[in-house]
C-alpha cells in the first residue's frame, strides 16, 4: 500500500507547542534524539474497541493503524498544540499480533513469528486544533530467522520485561536485533514512528530544532 500522504497547510505561527500523544518511551526518545522537545502524554482511548471495528469492517491493517493514530491525537485536545498521534499494527501472514502481556506470551508469539516476515505497519498523524494537518503510514517488512527455543530462551531471559513494551516482543535497537536475518524500510519507522517524512511536515508547519 503506497504511504498516504496529505499535504500539511503551511501556517504562520511557529511558537506552537508539540504534543505527543503517546505513552511509547521510545517515540519520545526519538523526537528528543532528533532535536524537538515536546510533552508527551498517554491518550486515553480504548484501542481495542477500534481495533474490533476494524476486523468487523475488514479495515486492512494499515487502515487500522491510521484510524487508532489519528483517534489518539485527537482524544488528547491540546487545542493550542500540534498533536503528534502514532500507531502500529504487526501483521504476519494475515494474522494480527498486539504487544505480548507476559513472557510466555512474548515467547508464543515469537515462536509464531521465527522463519517468517511480517510486516509493521506504522501510522503517524499531526492533528491542529481537532482537525487531521498530515498523515502517513510506513510499512516496513523484517524476515526472522528460523532460530532455537534455546536462544529464544537466551534472548527473553536477557529482555526480561522490555520486551513486552513492542508490539513485536523485539527492540531493534538492542538485543532484538540477533532475531533478524532480513529488514526492509525505515529503521525508525520499526522502532515506533516514521522520523524523516514526519520532521519534513513539522519543518513545514514551522515547527523544527527546539
Ligand atoms: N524500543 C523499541 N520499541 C519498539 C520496537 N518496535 C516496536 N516498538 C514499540 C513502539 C510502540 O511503543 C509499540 C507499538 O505499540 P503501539 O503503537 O500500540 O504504541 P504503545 O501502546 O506503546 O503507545 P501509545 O499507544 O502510542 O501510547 O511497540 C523496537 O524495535 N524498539
Amino acid at each position: 500500500m503506497p504511504d498516504l500522504v496529505l499535504k500539511p497547510t503551511p501556517l504562520q505561527n511557529t511558537a506552537t507547542p508539540l504534543v505527543l500523544a503517546s505513552g511509547s518511551a521510545i517515540r519520545k526518545q526519538l523526537l528528543h534524539n532528533a532535536g524537538l522537545s515536546c510533552l508527551a502524554e498517554p491518550a486515553a482511548l480504548e484501542e481495542d474497541v477500534l481495533k474490533a471495528e476494524g476486523l468487523a469492517q475488514g479495515w486492512a491493517a494499515s487502515t487500522t493503524a491510521l484510524r487508532l493514530a489519528e483517534a489518539k491525537a485527537l482524544a488528547l485536545y491540546k487545542p493550542e498544540a500540534f498533536v503528534i498521534g502514532a500507531d502500529q499494527m504487526l501483521s504476519c501472514e494475515g494474522v494480527l499480533y498486539n504487544k505480548p502481556e507476559t513472557q510466555d506470551a512474548a515467547r508464543t508469539q515469537l515462536q509464531a513469528l521465527r522463519g517468517k516476515t511480517h510486516i509493521l505497519h506504522t501510522a503517524v498523524v499531526v492533528c491542529h486544533k481537532g482537525a487531521v494537518l498530515w498523515q502517513y503510514v510506513s510499512e516496513p517488512k523484517l524476515t526472522m530467522r528460523s532460530f532455537s527455543d534455546t536462544f529464544l530462551d537466551a534472548y527473553l531471559q536477557s529482555e526480561g520485561a522490555e520486551c513486552l513494551c513492542s508490539v513485536g516482543a523485539y527492540r531493534l535497537e538492542g538485543p532484538g536485533l540477533q532475531l533478524f536475518e532480513q529488514i526492509e524500510g525505515d529503521y525508525s519507522a520499526i522502532l515506533g514512528l516514521p522520523l524523516l517524512p514526519l520532521l519534513e511536515a513539522l519543518r513545514t508547519l514551522g515547527v523544527t530544532l527546539s
